[in-house]
């Protein structure tokens, strides 16, 4: 629990921030069999706070006899949760999700401890993560086969049967939504589940085992293994882990994915993107401006698209149209309301209320960032804005945060257009004709997400057709709302998250044919 009210103050510096048990290194953040555990493993990583630099904590590591011991302690509990009736189950995720809505002020400060984020950003993470644990309670009671009449009076019927333990996997820009979006529907189907967070934000997924704990989720079915990438690995390799799903980059997703294939397991891949969204030029409204025949409405609302494309969690989010293609005609006046408004994002304390830019996860990433946009500028795009170290205050000095930036004169071969940067980096490219546009947009290893701001209807609906990419945008960028499946085309991954696709994905279908009559046998 955190100590005090201090989030009832947006005036208190961040480092008077105090979340006692998660940062108090003697309280340990695995969690298995429904309690936090130390682990065996003697190896430890540092937990940086991306707002000030400094050390929270040491975090204790998990080896193979931390990793068997989670997945023990799930398949034991496995036998009796799938036993549950399916409205059982979801009795206890509504129940969860009214304690999250209870705790949201804390879970939102601790994850913007771990994360960097601001708080605007983290209350509206946790409220969806409540959202999507409360809709999956809801849909368990669904959970059903079906039933197949046949000649003679025989007939068959199906039972939809939990996989087993399931193994989760995170990245670090949405930890808390991660671990409930892969742990909700896996448990509303009758698994259980060990989950391994980022090493870069272990702090909310331990809070989600205790949250489930006091809803009545019996012990052993949610637990949390904390580690880097050997701990993934021993997860994903573990013989008795039925199912890994997984979220992070490419890279990593091809190495799970390959454990997976060795062990025959099902895999749920959410990787990368490079996603574009498109901003058409709808010349034949009223209400011009300037002379360009944009919607003024229109030309708003794609800046605000655009923008929402890019600049949460600090350009860290793996749907971001990072391509913005402009039409030609429009680009003029787009641009200069998208710096206005981008100049005009408050970058600081991610605790402050009115701050739009926190921090970057960790130092390496924030390099990594930046570079990019060294890089942006050899190869001969320009910054409109942005791209730049900043220091917000003396006491986030530490902190690496940076202007979100704006390119322009970029070109489709451009490395800054190509490789996914994962930090708030906006490449502006003009186009001329629809054609040209959806040819381009495609010119994508990727396929996790687009985006098409137009008036003309049947424009909108041509242009989402023809996008490669499992999410797609009209009019808006970045929404999740809840029940709405979420995943990739091509390299961006394999399979759905959130929505009714996701039950199927966390369940398998036993058939069962049954015989009224006598067998006829050709022997
Ligand atoms: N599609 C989505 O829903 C989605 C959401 C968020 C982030 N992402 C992607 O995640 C990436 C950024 O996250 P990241 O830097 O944490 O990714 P990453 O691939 O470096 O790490 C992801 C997770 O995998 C673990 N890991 C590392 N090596 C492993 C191995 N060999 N076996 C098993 N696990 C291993 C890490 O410890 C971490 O928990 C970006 O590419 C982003 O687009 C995708």
């Amino acid at each position: 629990m955190v100590s005090g009210d201090w989030w009832t103050n947006p005036h208190l510096d961040n480092n008077e921030c105090v979340c006692v048990e998660v940062t108090d290194p003697s309280q340990p953040l695995n969690y298995v069999d429904g309690q936090r555990v130390d682990p065996k493993c003697t190896q430890t990583f540092d937990l940086r706070e991306p707002a000030t630099g400094k050390s929270l904590r040491y975090v204790a590591s998990s080896n193979e006899e931390d990793v068997d011991r989670a997945v023990r302690s799930a398949r034991r509990e496995f036998k009796a949760w799938k036993k549950f009736s399916g409205f059982e189950r979801g009795n206890v995720l509504k129940k969860a999700a009214n304690i999250i809505r209870m705790r949201s002020e804390e879970l939102a400060r601790t994850e913007v401890l771990d994360t960097g984020k601001p708080i605007y950003e983290a209350r509206m993470d946790i409220a969806g993560c409540a959202d999507t644990v409360d809709y999956y309670g809801g849909m368990a009671a669904g959970i059903s086969g079906e039933f197949l009449q046949l000649s003679n009076g025989n007939f068959n019927y199906t039972i939809r049967e939990p996989l087993g333990v399931v193994g989760g996997i995170g990245a670090w820009n949405y930890p808390f939504q991660m671990a409930t979006w892969k742990s909700s529907p896996a448990l509303a189907c009758g698994n259980t589940f060990v989950f391994k967070p980022s090493p870069l934000t272990p702090l909310t997924a331990v809070m989600l085992g205790e949250i489930y704990k006091e809803a009545g989720l019996p012990d052993g079915c949610y637990n949390v293994i904390q580690g880097e990438g050997d701990t993934g690995q021993l997860l994903g390799n573990h013989p008795d882990v039925n199912k890994m799903t997984f979220t992070g980059s490419v890279p990593t997703g091809s190495k799970v994915m390959e454990a997976c294939a060795k062990g025959i397991k099902h895999v749920g891949l959410e990787l990368g993107g490079k996603s574009p969204c498109i901003i058409f030029n709808d010349s034949n409204l009223d209400n011009a401006v300037s002379g360009t025949g944009i919607h003024d409405s229109l030309l708003d609302n794609a800046v605000s698209g655009a923008m929402m494309a890019n600049f949460f969690t600090q350009g860290q989010v793996c749907s971001n149209g990072t391509r913005v293609f402009v039409q030609n005609s429009i680009m003029g006046p787009f641009l200069a309301k998208l710096v206005e408004r981008t100049k005009n994002m408050k970058i600081g304390n991610p605790n402050h209320e009115d701050t739009k830019v926190g921090a970057t996860i960790s130092e390496e990433q924030a390099k990594k960032v930046l570079t990019y946009v060294d890089i942006a500028k050899k190869e001969g795009a320009s910054v409109l804005c942005g791209g730049e170290r900043v220091v917000p205050e003396d006491s986030l000095s530490g902190g690496y945060y940076m202007s979100p930036c704006i390119l322009v004169n970029c070109e489709d071969h451009m490395t800054v257009v190509k490789d996914e940067i994962f930090g708030s980096v906006m490449s502006v490219l003009g186009f001329d004709t629809e054609p040209e546009v959806i040819s381009r947009a495609n010119d994508t290893e990727f396929g996790l997400a687009a985006g098409v701001f137009t008036n003309d209807l049947k424009r909108a609906h041509r242009v989402a057709s023809e996008l490669e990419a499992g999410s797609l945008y009209v009019n808006n960028y970045n929404v999740y709302p809840v029940g709405v499946p979420f995943g990739g085309y091509k390299k961006s991954g394999l399979g759905r998250e959130n929505g009714p696709e996701a039950l199927d994905l966390f369940t398998q279908v036993k058939s069962v044919y049954v015989e009224m009559g006598d067998v006829e046998a050709p022997f």
